[in-house]
């Protein structure tokens, strides 16, 4: 079942922009990335590093949830993110170019270690290995999340870029899967053309159909879009209550199936309904 806590839209912030970090708590994304990998420069990570430790203790940023990408362990700056982050417990570290499950587990003991142990694991999924082994980083003790890096997986299979996204299908429906084996959430890809509001909207409805709880976002202009996209529709909505409604009806009768708008009702279709009315109520709660 897809996550029952919002998780439409998790906006990318360069960790080193403070003007960006003050932005984010008035943002409507549902999730906020804070990231000190891809989009800070090395001259500026121990910068961005430091303002993060200082920001998110004491910062509001309401019901976002707070995720922090780290930059990976083979790196100069790996260790350093985790030392400092650890202890600040945001709702998840976000791991880059995750390969094997081993390096969730070196994660996980170091949050246990400072204490966070509530803060979840979540994986970067781009790169042909980690696709590969997309079930057991699922599985791995602690872990909450996947989140797509087209922009790498493109680069590491030498595709060109497709409207259809075609050469990443099996990518992303393999990570899908295992995401949903494991019981864990899946967010698709960024869509980097950020002005393009019509190429936005096509490919948060491909990757909504597909399955994904939610797109990551890079710029604050891609959010209604994206929110819209992935929250259910009054249509939707409006069937899972007739499901619900008519399914109830015939159980009264002793009867196992409802038909409704010409189509079979059964117990599966009502754990659906529910789980949209769930989604809906959870969105709404965000409002409030
Ligand atoms: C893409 C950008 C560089 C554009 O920046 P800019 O030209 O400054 O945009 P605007 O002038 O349109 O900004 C308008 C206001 O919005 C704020 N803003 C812009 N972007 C963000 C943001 N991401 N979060 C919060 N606020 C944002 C500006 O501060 C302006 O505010 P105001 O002062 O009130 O006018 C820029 O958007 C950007 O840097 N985006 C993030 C890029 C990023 O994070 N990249 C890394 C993640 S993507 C990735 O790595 C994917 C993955 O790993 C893979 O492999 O696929
Ligand atoms: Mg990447």
């Amino acid at each position: 079942m897809p996550a029952t806590r919002p998780y439409r839209s998790l906006l990318y912030i360069p960790g080193s922009k403070p003007r960006a970090l003050e932005k984010a708590a008035t943002l409507p994304c549902d999730a906020i990335i804070f990231d000190l990998e891809d989009a800070v420069t090395a001259e500026a990570k121990d910068e961005a590093r430091a303002l993060l430790a200082d920001t998110l203790p004491t910062a509001d940023y309401g019901p976002r949830a707070r995720i922090v990408r780290v930059n990976g362990a083979d790196t100069p700056w790996g260790a350093a993110d985790l030392e400092a982050i650890c202890p600040v417990a945001p709702d998840a570290i976000l791991l880059p170019k995750v390969g094997h499950a081993d390096e969730i587990a070196a994660v996980k003991a170091r949050l246990d270690a400072a204490g966070a142990s509530a803060t979840r694991v979540w994986a970067m999924m781009e790169t042909p290995l980690g696709i590969f082994n997309a079930l057991s980083i699922a599985q791995a003790p602690g872990m909450g999340g996947f989140v797509m890096g087209t922009n790498d997986l493109a680069k590491e299979l030498n595709c060109r870029p497709r409207a259809d996204r075609l050469p990443m299908m099996f990518a992303l429906q393999h990570c899908l899967m295992a995401a949903r084996a494991a019981g864990i959430v899946a967010i698709d890809g960024v869509y980097n053309a950020f002005k393009d509001d019509d190429g936005l909207k096509a490919e948060c409805e491909q990757g909504r159909d597909l399955g994904f709880d939610g797109k990551s976002l890079i710029h604050p202009a891609q959010l209604e879009i994206t929110n819209a996209a992935f929250a259910p529709s009054e249509s939707e909505i409006d069937l899972a209550r007739r499901q619900i409604a008519a399914f109830e009806a015939v159980e009264a009768s002793g009867q196992g199936v409802a038909v409704v708008d010409g189509r079979i009702v059964e117990n599966l279709h009502i754990e659906t309904a529910r789980a949209t009315l769930a989604r809906a109520e959870a969105i709404a709660a965000l409002t409030e």
